[in-house]
C-alpha cells in the first residue's frame, strides 16, 4: 500500500466522530488525524528516503514544467507570471538556470503581459495586477540579464502602482480590486526592487500595517482579520522595506507601533512539534509554503532586532533542523517537486516555497549540510546575487541583503 492510499476510512471516519461526541470533531481535526496517520506510515513502512535534497529530480521537474506544463495547471492561466517566478526561483536556488532558450521563452512571455499602462497581468491581455507584477519582476531579476531587465517600463509602472495607492496607505490589487497587505507589499517589493521608492508612494504604509495586527500577536490580511502567515510575512517585510527607505532619506528608523516581540511570539509558536514545519494559523494544518512565509518572517525578525540592538547575534528562533526533516522527509516527493504536506501531490508553488523555507533553515543550522542552499534576500525572495545584480542595473541604493 502505498503512502498516499493511507487514508481514513469511512468506518475510521466514523469512529473519531463516535469518540468525540460531546465535542464535534471538525473538518481540521479529522484532516489533522489524517496528517498523522501518513507521518506515521511513512515511518513505521520506510517510505521515506534519506533526509537528502534530491537536486537532480527537481531540476529535471522544474525544466519539464517550463517544456510543457500539466493539464491541471488550466486554472491557473491567470497567474502565468507566478508559474515563470516559481520555475526560475525554485532552479535558481538549485543552482540551475533555464537554458538559453527557455529564458528567451520567458523574457518574450513576461513582455507581452506587461500592460501598455504600466505593471504586468496574468497574460493574454488581462489587467495588470500588483501580485502578478511581482512575480513578473522577480522573475525578470533572476533572469537576470539586461535584456531582461530592460523589459520593465519603470515610468509607467512607478505612475501606475501610485494611482493604486489608497488614502490610508493600503493599495488596490488592481484598479477595481481589492485593498490588503499583499497589494501594500507588492507595490514597495517591486518599487524596492526597481529603485522606484518615494515620499509619496510609502506615506501612511507603516500606519496601514501596524492597524493589521490581531489580539493572536500575528498581522491579518486586512484591520480585524486573524492572525496569518502568508499576510503577516508581508506586512512585515513591507515595514522592513519602509525602514530601508526611511534609514536611508531621513536616518531615522520608521515610525510605527507594531508590537514586533507579540509578533515574533506568534510566529515562532507556529512551528509544530509533530511535523516540524509550520502552520499559517493558529488551529490550521501545517503546510510547507509556510516554511518560507513564517521561516523568512522569523528570520527579517530576527535581523530587525539586531539591528535595533546593534547585537551581531544571529539566533533565528526556530529549528532549522525540524523545518528540514519536514520539507525532505514528509514532502519531497519521488520524481521531484515538494507537496503541501503527505498525501497531496506536488505543485510548483510548494516546490518553490519549500525550498525557499528550506534556504531559510540552512541560514539556521550551525554545521554544514550537504544540501545547503544560497541565501536569500528575505525582503522579496530572490537570491542576495540576484538583488544586488538587479539594484545595481537601476541604480538603487536602497539595499539591504543581509
Ligand atoms: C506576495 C504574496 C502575494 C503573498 C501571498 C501570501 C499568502 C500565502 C497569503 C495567504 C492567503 C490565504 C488566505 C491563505 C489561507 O488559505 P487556507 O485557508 O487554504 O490555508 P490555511 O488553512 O493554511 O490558513
Ligand atoms: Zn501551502
Amino acid at each position: 500500500m502505498s503512502e498516499t492510499e493511507w487514508k481514513l476510512s469511512s468506518r475510521d471516519l466514523e469512529s473519531l466522530y463516535l469518540q468525540n461526541e460531546d465535542t464535534y470533531p471538525t473538518e481540521t481535526y479529522l484532516l489533522q488525524r489524517q496528517v498523522e496517520r501518513s507521518i506515521l506510515k511513512i515511518e513505521h513502512d520506510k517510505l521515506r528516503g534519506e533526509d537528502r535534497l534530491n537536486r537532480d529530480e527537481h531540476r529535471e521537474y522544474l525544466h519539464q514544467s517550463l517544456q510543457q506544463l500539466p493539464t491541471s495547471y488550466q486554472a491557473l492561466d491567470a497567474s502565468q507570471p507566478w508559474l515563470c517566478y516559481w520555475i526560475v526561483h525554485a532552479l535558481d536556488l538549485l543552482g540551475d538556470k533555464p537554458t538559453e532558450e527557455e529564458a528567451k521563452g520567458i523574457v518574450e512571455h513576461l513582455s507581452s503581459c506587461q500592460s501598455p499602462h504600466g505593471g504586468f497581468g496574468g497574460g493574454y491581455g488581462q489587467v495588470a495586477h500588483l501580485a502578478t507584477t511581482y512575480a513578473a519582476v522577480c522573475a525578470l531579476c533572476i533572469v537576470g540579464t539586461p535584456e531582461a531587465l530592460q523589459v520593465i517600463q519603470l515610468d509607467k509602472l512607478y505612475n501606475w502602482i501610485l494611482s493604486l495607492k489608497n488614502e490610508d496607505g493600503s493599495f488596490r490589487v488592481t484598479e477595481q480590486g481589492e485593498s490588503d497587505v499583499r497589494g501594500l507589499y507588492c507595490a514597495l517589493a517591486v518599487a524596492y526592487i526597481c529603485g522606484l521608492l518615494t515620499h509619496e508612494l510609502v506615506e501612511n504604509c507603516s500606519t496601514y500595517i501596524s492597524s493589521l495586527q490581531s489580539f493572536d500577536g500575528g498581522l491579518g490580511g486586512e484591520p480585524f482579520n486573524e492572525g496569518h502567515g502568508g499576510y503577516s510575512y508581508c506586512g512585515f517585510a513591507a515595514l522592513c522595506i519602509l525602514n530601508e527607505y526611511w534609514q536611508a532619506t531621513e536616518n531615522q528608523s520608521v515610525p510605527h507601533s507594531l508590537d514586533i516581540k507579540r509578533l515574533q511570539f506568534w510566529v515562532i509558536n507556529r512551528q509544530l512539534e509533530l511535523e516540524g514545519g509550520f502552520q499559517g494559523r493558529v488551529n490550521k494544518l501545517v503546510d510547507s509554503c509556510y516554511s518560507f512565509w513564517q521561516g523568512g518572517l522569523i528570520a527579517l525578525i530576527d535581523y530587525w532586532i539586531r539591528k535595533h540592538s546593534q547585537s551581531d547575534q544571529v539566533s533565528f528562533k526556530f529549528s532549522g533542523e525540524d523545518l528540514e526533516r519536514y520539507l525532505l522527509r514528509y514532502c519531497q516527493c519521488r520524481g521531484g517537486g515538494f507537496r503541501d504536506k503527505p498525501g497531496k501531490p506536488r505543485d510548483l508553488y510548494h516546490t518553490c516555497y519549500a525550498l525557499s523555507g528550506l534556504s531559510v533553515a540552512h541560514q539556521n543550522l550551525k554545521e554544514s549540510r550537504s544540501s545547503l542552499l544560497p541565501k536569500i534576500n528575505y525582503l522579496v525572495n530572490i537570491r542576495v546575487e540576484r538583488w544586488e545584480f538587479a539594484a545595481a542595473y537601476f541604480g538603487n541604493k536602497n539595499s539591504l541583503t543581509s
